[in-house]
Formats: structure tokens, C-alpha cells, sequence
């Protein structure tokens, strides 16, 4: 654990991950980077350069990714990890961790999110605001689980699929990689190709 943890984006999803890390009360100083040269502060918190620019605290800082789209925080954070830079995961205390739960690196788990024993949670995952993932779940590395969405038991979600905001997912279902799944759907059967799913049930749109 190092003094400072820097933060790779100052938006909205940067703001709300700076929240947990203050929270979390673990580093003396939490500083952004961010591509956006007319960003200088956020939330009383300084950017001090550019995402490149992260080399240059690879021994004086943790890391963490806050980039909401999937693609985009795997391919950084996997720079991160080759790079051998420390990346950290960032839990909020509210959050309700169940027995023998697995949490992977750089993973952000926002406020009132409850899991559930035996899930497995993977590397740069984002959990946000209020879900809940039940027993035995497997979430896979760089999947965005929305504020409110409801999983129920042993579901499997693939690598980098996006469960849309208040989705649903009855037990037992697996969903592939490369899916998004509407804002208000609900899946009770197993979605086996990528694609984009809407509706009660839902149905494929894209
Ligand atoms: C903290 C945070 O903010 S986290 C972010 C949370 N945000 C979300 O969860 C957003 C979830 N996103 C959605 O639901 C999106 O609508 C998506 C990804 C499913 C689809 O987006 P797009 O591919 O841009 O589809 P588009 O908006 O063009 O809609 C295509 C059709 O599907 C319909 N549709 C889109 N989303 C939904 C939905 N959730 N439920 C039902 N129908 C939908 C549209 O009405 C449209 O129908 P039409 O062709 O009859 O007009």
C-alpha cells in the first residue's frame, strides 16, 4: 500500500470511485489524470497530468482505472498490470461482502451493493450504486454490473458484458461476453451470443 492512489479519469464514474477511496480513508493524498486539459480539480481533488503521464508515479503511487466503458478500462488497466504498476480495488464500506467472496484487482464496488457467499468477482469490474449479486455468482473480468440491477443465484456474466441500469437475471442463467443488457430488462434465459438484449423477456436488438 503506497501513500498516494492516483485516479485515470475525472468523470462522473471518477468522481464517485474518489468518493470510496476517501471513504476507504487508506491513502494520505488521491490525485486524478485525465486526458481533458481543462479539468484542473474535481470534488477539492487536483489533476496532475494526462493518462500517459502514469509512468511517471509507477513507484510512489496505487492505481486505479475509473473508466466506465468496458473496452477501454480493460485495455488500460491491462497496460497498468504489464507495466507492473499497483493497481487497487476499491470497495465502499457500506458495501456487504458475503463469506468466501473472491474480489479481483481493480474492481470498484459502489455504495449499498450487497454479494452474496461464494461469488467470484473479476479483475476491473465495476458494481455500482445498490446492486445485489447473490450466492455462487461468477462475474467475469471487466463487466459493469449498473446501479440497482438484481442478481439472483449462479449466474455467470462474460467477459466485459454491461448489465444495463435495474436489469434483472433469474438464477442459474449465464450471459456471454460482449453483451450489453438493457436499462429495466429482465433475463431468464441463457444469452449465448453477444449482442444487445432489451425488454421483459428480453429480446435481441442488436
Ligand atoms: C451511474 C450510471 O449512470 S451507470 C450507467 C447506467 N446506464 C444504463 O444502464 C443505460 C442502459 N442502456 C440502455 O438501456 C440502452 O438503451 C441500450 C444499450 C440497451 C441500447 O442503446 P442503443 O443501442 O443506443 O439503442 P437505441 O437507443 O437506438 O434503441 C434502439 C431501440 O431499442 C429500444 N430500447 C432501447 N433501450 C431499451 C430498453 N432498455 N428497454 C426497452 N427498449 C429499449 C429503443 O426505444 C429503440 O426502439 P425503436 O427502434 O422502436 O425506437
Amino acid at each position: 500500500m503506497k501513500d498516494k492512489l492516483i485516479i485515470i479519469g475525472a468523470s462522473g464514474h471518477g468522481k464517485v470511485v474518489a468518493d470510496i477511496a476517501i471513504k476507504m480513508n487508506k491513502w494520505q493524498s488521491i490525485a486524478f489524470l485525465d486526458d481533458d486539459e481543462s479539468i484542473k480539480a474535481s470534488m477539492g481533488l487536483e489533476v496532475i497530468g494526462k493518462t500517459t503521464d502514469v509512468f511517471t508515479y509507477k513507484y510512489e503511487a496505487d492505481f486505479f482505472v475509473a473508466i466506465g466503458n468496458n473496452a477501454t478500462r480493460e485495455k488500460i488497466q491491462e497496460k497498468l498490470i504489464d507495466e507492473g504498476l499497483r493497481v487497487v480495488s476499491l470497495i465502499h464500506p457500506s458495501a456487504v461482502i458475503g463469506t468466501d467472496v473472491e474480489i479481483g484487482i481493480g474492481t470498484a464496488m459502489m455504495a449499498g451493493v450487497v454479494i452474496n457467499s461464494s461469488s467470484r468477482i473479476g479483475n476491473g469490474c465495476i458494481i455500482n450504486t445498490s446492486s445485489s449479486l447473490d450466492h455462487d455468482n461468477v462475474i467475469e473480468d471487466y463487466v459493469h454490473i449498473s446501479p440497482g440491477v438484481r442478481v439472483a443465484g449462479s449466474v455467470r456474466v462474460g467477459k466485459g458484458s454491461w448489465l444495463g441500469i435495474g436489469s434483472v437475471v433469474s438464477n442459474n442463467v449465464s450471459i456471454c461476453s460482449g453483451c450489453k443488457v438493457g436499462a429495466g430488462a429482465v433475463v431468464v434465459k441463457d444469452i449465448t451470443e453477444p449482442g444487445t438484449y432489451v425488454g421483459v423477456p428480453v429480446k435481441k436488438i442488436d
